[in-house]
């Protein structure tokens, strides 16, 4: 092969680099007009340019549409997965997908060196409310319980049902002092009475909270410490928010 050859050398740059980019996968078809011994040996340093560039601009093209529809692709199995894992009962994110999510707003904290705070709730007297009331009283609970939570919560924010009354909330972005007045609200919320099919309930919550990075960089780190955050909670009397004490969050 014998490369174009020009005098002009802003040209010569751009005939290197165009011979340069050849030499890669589907762009092997820019060879041929990079080479003067190749077809049409006739053809202007200029005008074999401008082909190499728009044969490159459609190859361009046609990768970015074939990466837009994996994207969309990946996209729709997400949500499909995300539809198949939600609470059956008040459609929240269960644990896989809240262990998900904090993965993923970890890593954005960690790019950005930025704040998250995960809340650990678990319900105070719920199992009173099942057992004089019965379970379909319980379930109707845990769907007005769902809904006052969420009106705590900012856009962006997730709110998942663990399991049975356990929730879990994964705030990217708020300090201690933010976290700290969500989870007010929480309490003061679930202590107004519930008004159920069957009659008045009054539950309450508690609240452990943990910080990244504060306390802790990892998904089971920053849970277990909000998890002993809720039982120092609800040692102390419940309906109330706390951190783990300094031993719990060492051992
Ligand atoms: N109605 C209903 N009850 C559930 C569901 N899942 C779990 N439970 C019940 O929720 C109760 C949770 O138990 P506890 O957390 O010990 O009850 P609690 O009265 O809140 O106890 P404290 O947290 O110590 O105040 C149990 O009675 C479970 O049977 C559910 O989907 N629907």
């Amino acid at each position: 092969m014998t490369p174009v050859e020009t005098e002009d050398p802003f040209l010569q740059r751009l005939c290197d680099v165009m011979q340069r980019i050849a030499q890669q996968g589907d762009l092997r078809a820019i060879g041929p007009l990079m080479d003067m011994t190749g077809e049409r040996p006739e053809e202007s340093v200029q005008a074999r340019l401008a082909e190499a560039f728009a044969h490159m601009v459609v190859k361009l093209e046609a990768r970015e549409f074939e990466l837009e529809c994996r994207i969309s692709d990946l996209d729709q199995t997400r949500r499909e997965l995300e539809a198949a894992n939600l609470d059956p009962l008040t459609g929240l994110p269960n644990r896989m997908i809240a262990r998900d999510r904090l993965r993923q707003a970890l890593t954005d904290a960690n790019t950005r060196h930025g704040l998250l705070t995960v809340l650990f709730l678990d319900l105070d007297k719920f199992k009173h409310v099942n057992d004089t009331m019965g379970h379909a009283a319980g379930d109707e609970l845990l769907c007005l319980v769902t809904q006052r939570l969420r009106g705590c919560l900012r856009e962006g924010d997730t709110l998942a049902r663990l399991g049975g009354d356990e929730f879990l909330c994964v705030l990217p972005g708020a300090s201690a002092d933010d976290a700290q007045g969500v989870a007010n609200r929480m309490v003061a919320v679930l202590t107004d009475r519930f008004q159920l099919a069957a009659g008045g309930a009054d539950i309450g919550t508690s609240i452990g909270l943990s910080h990244f990075p504060e306390h802790g960089r990892g998904v089971d780190e920053l849970i277990a410490h909000a998890d002993a955050g809720l039982y120092e909670a609800k040692r102390n009397g419940r309906n109330r928010w706390c951190y783990a004490p300094a031993d719990a969050a060492a051992a």
